[in-house]
């Protein structure tokens, strides 16, 4: 095995042909002489009947799968699942799970798994929830989970532990892990969280505590890298759908009617994206990547104007984050955990709209302005994202009786892997403007490309 000795969270295994795996720690890697025990799952009514169940040691995942005949073999996961020999005694585990972050359809769903799982497959009995995300480790009380408790938690939207942003203070947090003896913690969040569960893996590695730590990635905006996608993602397209066929009723009620839905998307526009590409409604997609402008030829205004003379209505979604730098806008404002506060561009776009054609007399324009932000992610998961959460909360669990830690569940073309923290906060994941899933979106609205300004108007302001 070759170890880049730099950082002992990264652990490299080169093979033939170019191959590596991006390995996740072990709790072996830093505690000497772990005794293992054999997976209760091999005496499991439901289990022992599959063949093949465990995953073999070896079996790794490709992170590209589309190669050509002379390709190097390239980066790989370990792929997640049951092994045969785990590194706790189900009696001695005393599991937490803490949410973080915004909501997301699906985080009951995981909460209930993570407990279940435990309990059904490894007998494992004391599972406990740190209230109101990390802070809640050093300033809160906990409270027990048991099958019972979480039974139909997946049925309802948001989380049952509540959730925070800010409030991360690594050492009081661990100190409380020490302190509470827990030695298995499942952390689900997004980007920040899973910095903060890197943080607290690396305390727990430096104090060398036998102690798990497994984080499933938890983003509505589908921004965190490496990943298919996340859970919850599905749903919250889906609901959008909601909002855009309101808009459209609305705008194709009226002579010239606009309407104008803003979706979630700080920083990336995939709900927008997806969500224009599902519906077929929508005239014109604007998302944080792709830079777009109002006035002059090429401009939104133009645009309008001509869909409008055309169909007697349009259509348009906005993501969140989008034109934020044509928002004039003077003090920069944070959340707790430091993520920039927006502006609301959607309003901000509605009144420059209805100003710009009263202004200039082009024509009578009804436009309604729809806000459904947290109404797509304060639902329950759908039927496919309780699948998916189901199977993530089972691989962590089965990765953390497996003896692995610093690491999270995620699934990678279609197969659940183990990923190490770092490689999933180390950059957010953005829809890419040059890549075909932008060019399908754009072939579905034919809307301007925004590419070129006219020289003499100000770019990215009216
Ligand atoms: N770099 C960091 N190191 C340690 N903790 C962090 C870091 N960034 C964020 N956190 C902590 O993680 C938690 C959640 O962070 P944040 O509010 O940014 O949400 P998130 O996990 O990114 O989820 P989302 O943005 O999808 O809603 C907060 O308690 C925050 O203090
Ligand atoms: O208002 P809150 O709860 O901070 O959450 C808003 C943010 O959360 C996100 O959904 C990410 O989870 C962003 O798209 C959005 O800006
Ligand atoms: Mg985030």
């Amino acid at each position: 095995m070759a170890s880049n000795g730099v950082d002992e969270q990264i652990k490299l295994v080169e093979g033939p042909a170019g191959y590596v795996l991006e390995d996740v720690p072990h709790l072996s890697d830093y505690i000497l002489d772990l005794p293992t025990y054999p997976n209760p799952l091999q005496s499991n009514a439901a289990y022992s009947v599959v063949r093949q169940y465990f995953v073999d040691e070896d079996d790794t995942v490709q992170e590209k799968i589309v190669v050509h005949k002379d390709s190097p073999r390239g980066t790989h996961f370990r792929r997640a699942g049951p092994r045969q020999k785990v590194y706790f005694k189900p009696s001695d585990v005393r599991a937490c799970i803490v949410t973080c972050g915004g909501l997301c359809p699906g985080l009951n769903t995981v909460i209930r798994e993570i407990v279940c799982g435990l309990h059904f497959m490894y007998g494992v009995t004391e599972v406990i929830g740190v209230d109101c995300g990390f802070r809640g480790f050093y300033s809160k009380n906990t409270v027990a989970l048991t099958p019972k408790t979480v039974s139909d938690i997946h049925k309802r939207g948001g989380t049952i532990l509540g959730t925070s942003r800010g409030g991360h203070d690594t050492s009081k947090i661990v100190d409380n892990i020490q302190d509470r003896e827990i030695n298995q913690v499942y952390i689900i969040g997004g980007d920040g969280t899973q910095k903060g569960a890197n943080a607290i893996y690396k305390e727990i590695r430096r104090r060398g505590l036998k102690v798990a730590v497994a984080g499933i990635p938890k983003t509505i905006d589908n921004d965190i890298p490496v990943i298919d996608k996340s859970f919850g993602f599905d749903t919250a397209v889906e609901e959008a759908q909601r909002a855009i066929n309101a808009a459209h009723v609305e705008a194709t009620s009226v002579e010239n009617g606009i309407g104008i839905v803003k979706l979630m998307g700080r920083y990336s526009g995939f709900i927008a994206m997806y969500a224009t590409l599902a519906s077929r409604d929508v005239d014109c997609c604007l998302i944080p990547e792709s830079p777009f402008y109002l006035e002059g030829k090429g401009g939104l205004y133009e645009f309008i104007a001509k869909r409008l003379r055309e169909n007697g209505h349009m259509v348009i979604v906005i993501a969140e984050g989008a034109g934020q730098d044509l928002v004039a806008e003077s003090i920069e404002q944070q959340d707790a955990s430091g993520n920039k506060l927006l502006k609301d561009v959607g309003l901000w776009m509605s009144l420059k709209i209805k100003e710009y054609f009263a202004k200039h007399n082009v024509m009578d324009i009804t436009l309604k302005y729809i806000d459904p932000t947290y109404m797509i992610r304060a639902i329950p998961a759908n039927a496919s994202d309780n699948v998916y959460s189901t199977l993530l909360a089972q691989s962590a669990v089965h990765g953390a009786m497996a003896g692995y830690t610093g690491f999270v569940s995620g699934l990678v073309n279609g197969r659940h892997t183990y990923i190490p923290f770092n490689r999933i906060t180390e950059r957010q994941n953005k829809v890419v403007i040059t890549d075909r899933m932008w060019a399908r979106m754009l072939s579905s609205t034919n809307q301007p490309s925004f590419m070129n300004p006219p020289k003499g108007t100000t770019e990215f302001t009216d």
